[in-house]
């Protein structure tokens, strides 16, 4: 008996092997065909990864300016990446590459399941569909008040002729408490400190983990990440957050429905514009998102737009503080329209804030905080002259294209006023996306954008932004590394002088 069991386990087993041999060669076959360096049988370019420092390794994936499609191998997961306008246009035409690529979001898809970012089909339809009018131009200038609060708070804790280690700490503080503000309740202060931190652990601890995931194909799967102690301790964060979020939920269901505006207790006449992206949820007719999907787009939301738009506002400082001429530009437009006043920002100071905008493009094209997107090729198909195995990604290489001399002359150049309406006309849709483009676009693009201004026009009236002694007179010098954000590889900060300072030396 016990002879049988063995000889057809063997046998189980070998047929499998013979299977995935098949399968293999085959595979194979379809991966060297695609250019790229040279990779290992199985293991693929995973190892190049573990010998490489973190700018190397961004270098390694996005490849060296050159324009054509290239191959890396993950273990056995092959993701090509392609390097401009025309073949990024490509692939977003495409309808069976609309999906987002498994191997990429693995770490938010163990945050939050259900969250726009990840989902796709007719669940991520309802939940776009239901959150679009959060992000409606009349509640995005509502909000510009609890940006300029948040600027305004930075602007107190600045400390003053030094170099902040801790900017980046600071800024996400700035961008997390407008995404309180914004998302749950107006009301967030004081009481909120307590979470407002724990947000920003738990963000801390999220993207050091997907960074590891990332690199790491050993641990994409989330049963093994499960496992490490990485993995217990964000599963602990996270039902942490959790709590802290229902908790919020619950309350502010509470307080429309004693209001009488919680949905179904409309009346024909009582009509009442939604004010943050949970009430839009709470309060919006017809699809009815149940509350672990709401949960759930919280944290979505929270990963996609605290840290990006902090990541970004380092970026601009920087850029600032490294182009004096451009600073001096920006500030004599900040001071046109508030005419040597420090009151508030308000949204139609942004719509006058033009070279500012132009100033915010030009950082993010050369410096796309999103350096590149991965969607997923389910099925062996035909793409660009190859034949891309079932389970590959495709991945777009945002600042490949930003930085291609065939649309941006002299592309290393920082000059806002590329962005001018007569340099912009007839430019590939595909040149410039750092919010993505088409219909799976950055939702809070516009919201990141009025937050990023408000952030200068409030700060600069204040200090002049100086480099520090880092070693790096151009900005383009600066070795970059991908951290989920696309950052400076060894930190960045500047210094912050006081204008009434500046302006009397
Ligand atoms: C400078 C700041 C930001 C940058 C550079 C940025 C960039 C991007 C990019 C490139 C995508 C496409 C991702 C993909 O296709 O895989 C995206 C998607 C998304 N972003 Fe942003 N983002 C920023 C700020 C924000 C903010 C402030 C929010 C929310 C308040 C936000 C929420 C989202 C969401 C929910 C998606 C997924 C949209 C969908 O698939 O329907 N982002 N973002």
């Amino acid at each position: 008996m016990a002879t049988a069991v063995i000889i057809v386990l063997v046998t189980a087993v070998a047929a499998l092997l013979a299977k995935w041999a098949l399968w293999y060669r085959r595979h194979r076959a379809l991966e060297q065909a695609i250019p790229g360096p040279p990779s290992l049988p199985v293991l693929g370019n995973a190892l190049d990864f573990l010998g490489l420092a973190n700018e190397d390794r961004l270098k390694f994936i996005l490849g060296q300016g050159d324009r054509k499609m290239r191959r890396l191998t993950l273990l056995t997961t092959v993701v090509v990446m392609v390097n401009n306008a025309e073949d990024i246009e490509h692939v977003l035409r495409r309808k069976d590459l609309a999906d987002k690529s498994r191997f990429f979001y693995a770490s938010l898809h163990m945050v939050a399941k259900n969250g726009l970012i990840q989902l796709s089909g007719p669940l991520w339809r309802e939940h776009r569909k239901a959150l679009q009018p959060a992000f409606s131009l009349s509640i995005l200038e509502h909000f510009v008040d609890y940006f300029a609060e948040e600027a305004e708070g930075f602007v107190r804790r600045v400390k003053p002729w030094c170099a902040d280690d801790n900017l980046l700490d600071n800024l996400r503080r700035v961008t997390c408490g407008a995404f309180m503000k914004t998302t749950l309740s107006e009301k967030v202060g004081a009481d909120f400190e307590e979470e407002i931190l724990d947000l920003i652990r738990f963000l801390e601890l999220f993207l050091k983990c997907s960074t590891e995931r990332f690199f790491n194909p050993l641990l994409w799967s989330d049963w093994v990440f499960g496992l490490t102690a990485r993995g217990r301790l964000i599963k602990k964060t996270r039902a942490k957050i959790d709590h802290h979020a229902r908790v919020v939920l619950d309350k502010r269901r509470e307080e429309l429905r004693q209001r009488g505006e919680l949905r179904g207790d409309f009346t024909k006449d009582f009509v009442k514009r939604p004010t943050t992206l949970v009430d839009t949820l709470l309060l919006a007719p017809g699809y009815r998102m149940p509350d672990e999907d709401v949960l759930d787009e919280f944290k979505t939301f929270f990963a996609a737009g605290v840290d990006t738009t902090a990541a970004t506002i380092i970026w601009l400082l920087k850029a600032l503080s490294l182009h004096p001429d451009i600073q001096d530009k920006v500030y004599a437009e900040i001071q046109t329209v508030f005419q040597g006043s420090d009151r508030r920002v308000t949204p139609s100071d942004l719509n006058r804030l033009e070279y500012t905008e132009r100033f915010i493009k030009e950082t993010l094209r050369l410096f796309p905080t999103v350096p590149f997107l991965t969607r997923q090729v389910h099925e062996e198909t035909e793409f660009l002259g190859h034949t891309l195995p079932a389970d590959s990604a495709v991945a777009i290489n945002i600042l490949g294209a930003h930085r291609d001399a065939a649309h941006w002359p002299d592309p290393l150049k920082f000059d806002p006023d590329r962005f001018l309406p007569e340099n912009s006309e007839g430019r590939h849709p595909c040149a410039y996306m750092p919010f993505s483009t088409g219909y799976r676009n950055c939702i809070g693009g516009k919201y990141a954008l009025m937050n990023m201004t408000t952030f200068l026009a409030t700060t600069l009236r204040h200090y002049r932004v100086d480099p520090v002694a880092d070693g790096y007179m151009h900005l383009v010098d600066i070795p970059l590394c991908f951290d989920i954000a696309l950052r400076a590889a060894g930190g960045m900060t500047v210094n912050f002088t006081p204008r009434r300072a500046a302006e009397g030396a």
